[in-house]
């Protein structure tokens, strides 16, 4: 259900770690109902930053509000209401995964089916195995379902594929999606920035503990990185020009070749493109414009 009030409101967030400042002022609201994406190199403050939305971390300065309370002072109905996925999994028990989720199921107060669950995840045919028996991918789905055992308001999910096979990949996302079309708010971080632009509605990049761009999906980066690139050999020669006029540029190169060009390609750069842009790696960066 969307009220109008933020699911998340933070708001020059810092933290420090001694001298290092692992998250420096960071603001960002995310709307009931949506799915927003952390993104950002290793290191960058995601999950500083959401384990201070969690409860689980104190912050050093700025004001954080989630689902209306302060995470500092968030008590046991507010614990309740979140779905948590922790980066890394602690579930390596010798209990099964339907005990397991079965015993979680019990700590709240109108939680979803455990069968269900289990399904969702993919692993109805491991239900009755020791979680210390499955695989690492396995395990990673049991630290999912546990996540979304309580039927949460709001989700937490920090690098919840890691370790996924690409079927697995897949069943997640549908998973998600199912989450989200009945309103659950999601804050999810993740490397795999396909998974990104599939899941979420907006995303924010973080560097060195700045917040470097906010927007959805279709506006990170800005419009000037979202120009198509045109490549062609010519001569054996690399040359690439970024152009909002591919069409156009592909057919001079046609009549100058008097005939099909060799190599020609053209591109849309991707999240990943844009984002490594952002991120200042030079690997995504695209050739110098020039002309033909
Ligand atoms: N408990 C800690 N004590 C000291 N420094 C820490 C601690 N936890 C994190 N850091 C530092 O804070 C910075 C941010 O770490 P954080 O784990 O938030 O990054 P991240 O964006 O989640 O990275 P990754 O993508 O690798 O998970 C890093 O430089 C890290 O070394």
């Amino acid at each position: 259900m969307t009220t109008g009030v933020p699911a998340v409101q933070v708001q020059q967030l810092k933290k420090s770690y001694g001298s290092a400042m692992a998250v420096d002022d960071i603001s960002f609201e995310i709307h009931d109902g949506e799915t927003f994406a952390l993104l950002g190199p290793n290191g960058a403050g995601k999950s500083t930053t959401i384990e201070i939305l969690e409860g689980y971390r104190d912050r050093s300065g700025g004001n954080v509000t989630v689902l209306g309370v302060d995470p500092q002072r968030g008590g046991l109905d507010w614990k309740a209401q979140l779905g948590i996925v922790l980066q890394s999994s602690g579930e390596s028990g010798n209990v099964t995964v339907l005990e397991q989720l079965t015993h979680f199921a019990g700590y709240y107060p109108n939680p979803r089916k455990v069968s269900d669950v289990i399904e969702a995840v993919g692993l109805a045919e491991k239900a009755k195995m020791r979680i210390s028996r499955l695989s690492g991918g396995q395990r990673r789905r049991v630290d999912v379902a546990l996540g979304i055992i309580g039927r949460p308001r709001l989700l937490f999910l920090d690098e919840p594929t890691t370790g996924f096979d690409p079927a697995a990949r897949r069943q997640f996302w549908g998973l998600i999606n199912g989450l989200k079309t009945e309103g659950t708010t999601i804050l999810l971080t993740t490397h795999y920035l396909d998974e990104a632009a599939t899941l979420a509605d907006r995303a924010g990049v973080i560097v060195g503990g700045k917040l470097v761009d906010i927007g959805t999906i279709d506006e990170i980066g800005g419009a000037a990185a979202r120009v198509p690139l045109v490549r062609w050999q010519r001569d054996g020669v690399e040359h690439a020009q970024r152009t909002s006029e591919p069409a156009a540029l592909a057919a001079r190169l046609y009549a100058q070749a008097g005939g099909e060009v060799a190599g020609l390609e053209i591109t849309r750069p991707s999240l990943e493109d844009i984002y490594l842009d952002l991120v200042g790696n030079p690997a995504g960066t695209v050739a110098a414009a020039e002309t033909p």
